[in-house]
């Protein structure tokens, strides 16, 4: 019988040892999605790459899990893999109650997938590319046409359905992806880096498109991105993940919270030094400096110790003209976890003003 390290061994990972991974507790088959050791060696040119290697974790149903990691962790790798796209070359994983390895069909025929760069034909319309691809997962004309007129609704593409593929947006070209991936009403969805190459107020249309899937279906959604803001904004989850494995795994709030805690800097109007050695004395309190009037220090969480610290200052008699809590992002976590940042230009850090006194 094959032991439960062949999978890593074969992904040239020591035996017995185990990555952070995103397993819950449950029961599997309750489990939308579950992998256990999943690994891809490419070989090229006699040079092995291992894209993944040897990941475990878990979707629960009605989750929106987030795949979140550089260029060239293994993203795009594990997605292929998952959607039965590409053949694992180590591990074992279900997929919608299906046997990833042993029942492929099973899982196309459950899942719905939004790749890269979709799948549509310029010339034809938006309602025939939609009722096609009902077509093609056996539904009568009657049926396709009644989901196509559903998800025009939904997906905002009402409206549009005489329109050439050619002529729509950016933002209503995605739509219309994620319209054909989940034309069989598919209860698990992926989503490839869905935003990427959208401006702004399409992706955050589109943000709100998936939340829905969610909210008004129960859809359960594994996406890839590499967007930090985007992880934020919309995952219940996130998997980190870098070089092939997976290095943190739980909530935004939880994985940011791993850091050194929320940033507060405050201005007094004199007895700075006073004031640093009151912050100092907060619960959890580190990192004290004082620069001129301003003292800077971090708390495990910024909104429940400024109350305090305005309490404590008052009773001393110092007046607090300015304070701003910066609570750390995703790109922080990832920073601790690997020396590097994501470098996405587009996160902008969570700087909250919380109070301006003077
Ligand atoms: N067909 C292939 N042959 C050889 N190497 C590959 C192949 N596909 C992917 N790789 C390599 O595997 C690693 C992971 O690639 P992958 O595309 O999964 O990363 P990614 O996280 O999706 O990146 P991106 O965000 O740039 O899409 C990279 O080093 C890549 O060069």
């Amino acid at each position: 019988m094959a032991s439960p390290d062949e999978p890593r061994a074969e992904a040239g990972i020591p035996a017995g040892r185990r990555e952070p991974a995103g397993r819950l507790p449950g029961r599997e088959k309750d489990l939308m999605i579950t992998v256990r050791g999943l690994a891809r060696r490419f070989t090229v040119r006699g040079q092995d790459v291992d894209a993944v290697k040897g990941i475990d974790f878990d979707v629960a149903p009605g989750e929106v899990v987030g795949f979140l990691g550089p260029n060239g962790a293994g993203k795009t790798t594990t997605l292929r893999m998952l959607t039965t796209l590409l053949r694992p070359t180590g591990g074992t994983g279900t997929v919608a109650g299906c046997d990833l390895l042993t029942d492929p069909q099973g899982v196309r025929r459950r899942i719905g997938c939004v790749h890269q760069g979709g799948a549509t034909w310029p010339e034809s319309r938006v309602a025939e590319e939609i009722e096609l691809q009902a077509r093609l997962y056996g539904l009568s004309r009657t049926e396709a046409k009644r989901r196509g007129a559903l998800l025009a609704e939904r997906l905002d593409l009402a409206g549009l359905d005489q329109r050439p593929v050619k002529t729509l947006s950016g933002g209503q070209r995605r739509r219309l992806d994620i319209a054909l991936g989940l034309v069989h009403e598919p209860t698990l969805v992926f989503l490839d880096e869905p935003t990427t190459g959208l401006d702004p107020q399409s992706r955050a249309n589109l943000w709100d498109h998936v939340r829905r899937l969610r909210s008004e279906q129960g859809t359960t959604v594994f996406l890839t991105t590499h967007y930090l803001d985007e992880a934020d904004a919309l995952c219940d989850r996130i998997l980190v993940t870098d070089h092939g494995t997976i290095v943190a795994e739980g909530s935004p709030d939880a994985l940011k919270a791993r850091v050194a805690g929320d940033a507060i800097t405050i201005e007094v109007t004199d007895q700075a030094a006073a004031a640093a050695d009151i912050a100092g004395r907060l619960t959890g309190a580190s990192e004290v400096s004082v620069d001129g009037d301003t003292v800077r220090f971090r708390v495990p969480r910024g909104d429940a110790a400024l109350p305090e610290l305005l309490r404590a200052l008052d009773g001393r008699g110092i007046t607090m003209a300015s304070a701003k809590v910066s609570r750390p992002t995703l790109d922080d976590v990832f920073l601790s976890l690997t020396g590097r940042s994501l470098r996405d230009g587009e996160a902008a850090p969570e700087a909250t003003e919380v109070a301006h006194a003077a």
